[in-house]
């Protein structure tokens, strides 16, 4: 028994080790099992069915109840959505690299010939290479300066049209008149030729428009339910509506490109597509071709999906929230008119001092961001957010609609008060997480310029030409805000806006 006296008294010190290795291992697996909170969910539904008809406002009821770092089960699909700028700033900022991807979304891989497009494709080196393209000879502000005469003379064409419809003193579709302004200056931009003279009509091109938004800005039901999905696919025919909306699209725009290189063609103006088939020319001429007709048609899918809806949105939202405030229109139509004087209409020069319409814009942006969601992004490695672990091929949506709303960042957040901007060096640029209408980081919205000199000539040009009242018997408070996410991406006014215009410069000339 004498030899167990030693063992009993070494034994503690031999097992501490081995106790202390299983602690850890132990923390260690908690730690990496530390992920977001997460609402109770269905079998194989997961939190599909929370989502509601305005998927950023439930995601964002549900953040206030869990946190700004929420993890849901979209089907088999893993999700976090993000509600607060320093989470946001996590995300878009300090691990952007992580998390720069796009996950595979079937319609949008279609519409965009397998992701050769910028907005849809995968991280990695050949998104790199078509979005230096993109932001070099699309976006850049020189190529968007080059086009001005093009929203110049559109908005024009749509004064006019507003205008013969002002002497009736009927009301007029506000929200039909600013869709088929931002379709004419899109259209005109990429194809250097309007609907006018073309087989396709405005009200077509919405259509189809608007079918190509919702079928790339979502997941099929085989892509939550994978083996079986398929069959829901079948039946609300999902599969069917997105080969005859690539097939609509691919005619378009063959028949665009084969327009362009009709020899002899004359050309007053390169539009995009004269830009795109250059640098293919040159690519061939260099000897390291790879640029094709189908990228092409990609890149104008993201043109026509990025900036159709996006500027004519936030113009319906300003006009629907200055025409509840009327002191607030006044103040902007007092600052156009005083700016462009009798010029007759006001011009992208004119904008620069446009103050106040510059705030009524960013206001608009923040309680209206056109993407709520932004588009969705899918994690590619292992990283932290407020000390929770996000694995990768975890799809990431940032709720900036929320954010938007939250009254940690914005007094009276509910309030559509332009004036919060006078003294704040607060803007859109990617910067400031609490306001991210156009995201940030590397995914970041390339087309911020031309989405807001878009949006900030016709809004001008709307309020320097019309007085708009509301119809008879309409009071400010019965304007309709109700929100409708139609289009999957974006964020429409569930109703139309109906005012009726009063010519103001006419009267003025005459006085
Ligand atoms: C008011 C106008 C606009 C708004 C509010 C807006 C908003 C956005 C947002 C939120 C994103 C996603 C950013 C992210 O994931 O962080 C985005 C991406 C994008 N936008 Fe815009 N946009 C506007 C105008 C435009 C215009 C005019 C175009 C082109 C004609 C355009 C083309 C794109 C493209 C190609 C992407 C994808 C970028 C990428 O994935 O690398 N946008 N936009």
């Amino acid at each position: 028994m004498g030899f167990l006296t030693p063992l009993i008294f070494w034994l503690p010190f031999l097992l501490l080790p081995l106790l202390l290795l299983f602690k850890r291992k132990n923390q260690v697996k908690k730690e990496l099992k530390r992920l977001p909170p997460s609402p109770p969910k269905l079998p194989i539904l997961g939190n599909l069915h929370q989502l509601g008809a305005l998927p950023h406002s439930s995601l964002c009821q549900l953040s206030r109840k869990y946190g700004p770092v929420l993890l849901l089960q979209f089907g088999r699909i893993p999700v976090v959505i993000v509600s607060s700028a320093e989470a946001a700033r996590e995300v878009l900022k300090v691990n952007d690299l992580a998390c720069c991807s796009r996950p595979p979304m079937a319609g949008a891989g279609k519409l965009s010939y397998n992701y050769l497009d910028v907005a849809f494709s995968p991280y990695g080196e050949y998104w790199r290479e078509i979005r230096k393209i993109c932001v070099l000879e699309i976006f850049s502000v020189k190529r968007v300066k080059s086009f001005r005469f093009v929203r110049e003379e559109e908005v024009a064409s749509l004064m006019n049209s507003v205008s013969q419809s002002s002497s009736s003193a009927a009301p007029v579709n506000v929200t039909e008149k600013i869709f088929s302004l931002t379709g004419s200056i899109i259209f005109r931009t990429a194809f250097g030729k309007s609907f006018q003279g073309s087989e396709f009509n405005r009200a077509k091109f919405y259509e189809l428009v608007h079918d190509a938004a919702t079928v790339a800005g979502r997941f099929s039901a085989d892509e939550y339910f994978p083996g079986v999905g398929w069959i829901l696919d079948r039946i609300n025919g999902h599969k069917q509506r997105v080969e005859r909306v690539f097939h609509e699209l691919d005619t378009l725009f063959q028949e665009v490109i084969d327009d362009h290189l009709k020899p002899g063609r004359t050309k007053v103006q390169e539009d995009i597509v004269d830009v795109m088939l250059g640098i293919e020319k040159e690519q061939i001429e260099d000897g390291h071709a790879w640029l094709t007709k189908n990228h092409i048609k990609a890149v104008l899918l993201n043109m026509f999906l990025g900036g159709v809806d996006t500027s004519a949105l936030t113009v319906n939202w300003a006009m629907a929230e200055l025409s509840r405030k009327p002191r607030l229109m006044k103040k902007a139509q007092n600052e156009v008119r005083s700016i462009a004087g009798k010029k007759g209409r006001v011009t992208e020069t004119d904008l620069d001092q446009l103050r106040y319409l510059k705030m009524v814009v960013k206001e608009t942006l923040r309680l209206h961001p056109p993407g709520p969601l932004l588009i969705a992004r899918e994690t590619m490695s292992h990283f932290k957010i407020n000390g929770y672990n996000i694995y990768p091929k975890t799809l990431i949506q940032i709720n900036a609609w929320a954010i938007g709303r939250n009254p940690k960042y914005w007094e009276n957040p509910e309030e559509f008060f332009p004036e919060r901007f006078i003294d704040s060096t607060v803007d859109f640029k990617g910067q400031h997480f609490e306001f991210l209408p156009f995201g940030a980081g590397r995914r970041g919205c390339p087309g911020l310029y031309m989405g807001t000199v878009t949006s900030e000539i016709l809004l001008a040009n709307l309020l320097y030409c019309f007085d708009w009242k509301l119809p008879d018997g309409m009071k400010e408070a019965d304007i309709n805000m109700e929100e409708s996410a139609g289009h999957c991406l974006t964020l429409s006014k569930k109703t139309p806006l109906l005012l009726v215009p009063k010519q103001y410069f006419h009267d003025q000339a005459s006085e």
